[in-house]
């Protein structure tokens, strides 16, 4: 099928939705018809509705709390979420596995019955589809806030029709964002278009009068990620997501760790969103932002890692962020027990509580660092819209072709690779390397200064050593890698 930021029309939606129904056997549940589902999800109170309670926080200038949880028993992670909820969380997760975001049910299947019979979690995560829409609606009626999927998968048309019609309202992911970081050796155009569907169904269910959030997964590979790359494909996700009938969208930002650049960064990012939004013509559109508590390394002390929790709260509360996505002292191993995923969760939840009366001052550095990402971020989208001759989808696909986007250390080889981030002498991420990234010569210039100014400032020669030295820092206990 030729690629097309177009909105699909509902008789090719429900032809498709055929096919993605008989693709495991719990698609063919008798919930999953659409009646069905549609008033099941009616049926959801608005305290349990995602999308209602961050217009309210949003309204109210809230910062709310959400970790990421999932273990494949059923019984077992209804209690870790009620655990969770009892532990502050305003919103839960379930985190799917990683059999489920590759659409490999049948290994599922058997990590799943393996999990039930060693009582054990042979599974890194919840496997929905294999659960299927009767427990996951179990899940959402043992708790009492709202529930959304978190996971990696570049087909989650299966998944997203199961966990909707469970009344789960928000889904995060996106074309880029869960393909690109991901996968190694899916298209694009497919996994665009795959999450067109899943945006589709979302838009038919705002046709129904239900609310649902969408939430593309901002911090990308989540390795010194130049805020104007992941805001770029924010926009990108949001514009295609909105183009489907989504009214609803959280963009992600994932923790860059320089206070201003990060406050910097989620103000933009809210505010280029809209615009491109309104710019072609999306105008009763619904934004908020997530911030992603560190993405990178973490340290394996439990205090230095309850440290970096409590700094990327009080980032994510300065930046006014309408969600927060926590950590757990835990990082450095792997996923968390509950009981560490529920420390996360309270510290984080003390320190936005803590700041919620606060704010950073405006300054002309914020100013400046601000109007920067806006300029570079108008480059890359500009690039993007011509490379696709007007349509949206094609110039993604092309663009990342061409290089003109690319993404840092990500694994898929419909990505370049090219471009190499580093510090400047603030911590701030820089592009020290630009590959064919579409950027003018100016910004190339402050880049390359301010990156300079750092090396001069180390005695040392501008190299990708700078990049090795930023990718650990953070996790041996500073900011920028200097040389010791
Ligand atoms: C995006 C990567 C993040 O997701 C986290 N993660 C992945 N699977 C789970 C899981 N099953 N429970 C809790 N956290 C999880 C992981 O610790 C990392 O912080």
């Amino acid at each position: 099928m030729k690629l097309k930021n177009k909105k699909i029309d509902l008789k090719d939606f429900f032809k498709e939705r055929e096919e993605v129904l008989q693709s495991w056997k719990t698609g063919s549940d008798f919930e999953l018809d659409l009646e069905e589902a549609v008033k099941y999800l009616k049926g959801v109170p608005s305290y349990k509705n995602f999308a209602f309670v961050l217009n309210k926080a949003k309204e109210h200038g809230e910062t709310l709390i959400q970790p990421r949880a999932g273990v494949p028993e059923l019984g077992e992670h209804i209690k870790l979420l009620q655990y969770l909820e009892k532990s502050g969380a305003d919103f839960l997760p379930s985190t799917i596995d990683s059999y489920t975001r590759q659409n490999r049910y049948i290994e599922a299947e058997k990590g799943l019955d393996e999990s039930v019979v060693k009582h054990r979690a042979l599974l890194n995560g919840f496997p929905a589809v294999n659960h299927g829409v009767k427990s996951c609606k179990q899940v959402l009626e043992s708790v009492n806030v709202p529930i959304e999927a978190r996971h990696g998968t570049p087909d989650a048309r299966l998944l997203s029709e199961i966990i909707h019609a469970s009344g789960w309202t928000s889904n995060e992911g996106g074309g880029i964002s869960y393909n690109i970081p991901y996968a190694k050796s899916i298209p694009l155009e497919v996994s665009i278009r795959n999450w067109q569907y899943c945006d589709r169904l979302v838009g038919y269910y705002e046709e129904q009068g239900i609310k649902i959030n969408r939430e593309p997964f901002g911090p990308l590979t989540g390795t010194l990620v130049p805020p104007c790359i992941s805001n770029t494909v924010m926009i990108i996700e949001a514009l295609l997501a909105a183009e489907q009938g989504v009214k609803n969208i959280t963009v992600g930002y994932g923790m860059g760790g320089n206070l201003i650049q990060d406050v910097a960064a989620v103000n933009t990012l809210y505010y280029q969103t809209k615009e491109y939004l309104d710019k072609y013509g999306y105008k009763d559109m619904e934004i908020s932002t997530v911030f992603h508590q560190w993405m990178g390394g973490f340290p394996a002390d439990e205090a230095e890692a309850m440290a970096l929790i409590s700094y990327s709260s009080t980032v994510a509360a300065l930046s006014k962020a309408t969600k927060l996505i926590t950590k757990s002292p835990h990082e450095s191993m792997g996923i968390p027990t509950m009981e560490a995923n529920g420390l996360g969760v309270k510290a984080s939840k003390f320190i936005v509580k803590m700041l919620k009366d606060q704010k950073i001052t405006r300054s002309a550095d914020l100013d400046d660092e601000m109007e920067l990402i806006r300029r570079e971020v108008d480059c890359l989208m500009d690039a993007v819209y011509k490379v696709g001759e007007g349509d949206l989808a094609v110039g993604t696909v092309r663009a990342f072709e061409q290089g003109l986007l690319d993404i840092p250390f990500a694994p898929s080889q419909y990505n370049a690779g090219k471009i190499f981030p580093a510090r400047d002498n603030d911590g701030r991420i820089r592009i020290l390397e630009f590959g064919s990234l579409a950027m003018s010569q100016d910004i190339k210039d402050f880049h390359y200064e301010k990156i300079k100014a750092r090396a001069d400032s180390e005695n040392r020669k501008i190299s990708f050593q700078l990049t090795v030295d930023d990718v650990y820092s953070v996790s041996k206990g500073a900011l920028i890698g200097r040389p010791l």
